[in-house]
């Protein structure tokens, strides 16, 4: 079963405990980066770590939250590796792995409701890369990102 990391503030603390529990009830492996309460916190502390824990092939996939998921997804997405899509619904998910290969996801708990949350968790782990045209437009990011073609 798949290991998957887990980052948050504050705001998207609740979410992450509620999808935290369902990954688990569904077997998989956890590693929870916090944050623990809804003290107030600095997500970039949290998310970072979660993606770093992607990037590095402790976890095989990520999950991160925060009040609108946009400051994380954009903390994740400086970690090399990283792909993280910030999604707000189903159809957001489903692109996400199927066209994106997002190994990542955001999610903000202030943005969908419980229920769609989890709709997004369980579309975006059931669904598969489509490869072929997406796979050449990763590559094309991951090149830059690593150094290897310049876009200018
Ligand atoms: O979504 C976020 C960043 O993109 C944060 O969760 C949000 O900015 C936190 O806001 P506040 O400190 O007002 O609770």
């Amino acid at each position: 079963m798949k290991t998957i990391s887990l980052g948050t503030d504050h705001a998207g603390y609740q979410l992450k405990e509620l999808v935290k529990s369902h990954l688990e009830k569904k077997g998989y492996q956890i590693i929870d980066f916090g944050t623990s309460s809804e003290e107030a916190v600095d997500y970039a502390d949290f998310v970072i770590p979660a993606a770093e824990a992607v990037a590095h092939g402790e976890a095989d996939l990520g999950l991160v939250f925060g009040g609108s998921g946009n400051g994380e997804a954009i903390a994740a997405n400086k970690v090399r590796g990283v792909r993280c899509a910030l999604c707000w619904n189903v159809q957001s998910a489903l692109l996400a792995k199927e066209h994106n290969n997002a190994n990542v996801i955001a999610l903000g708990g202030r943005m969908v409701s419980d229920a769609e949350a989890l709709a997004i968790v369980d579309q975006w782990l059931e669904a598969s890369f489509e490869g072929g045209r997406h796979l050449r437009r990763i590559q094309k990011v991951g090149d830059y990102e690593t150094g290897r073609a310049s876009r200018r």
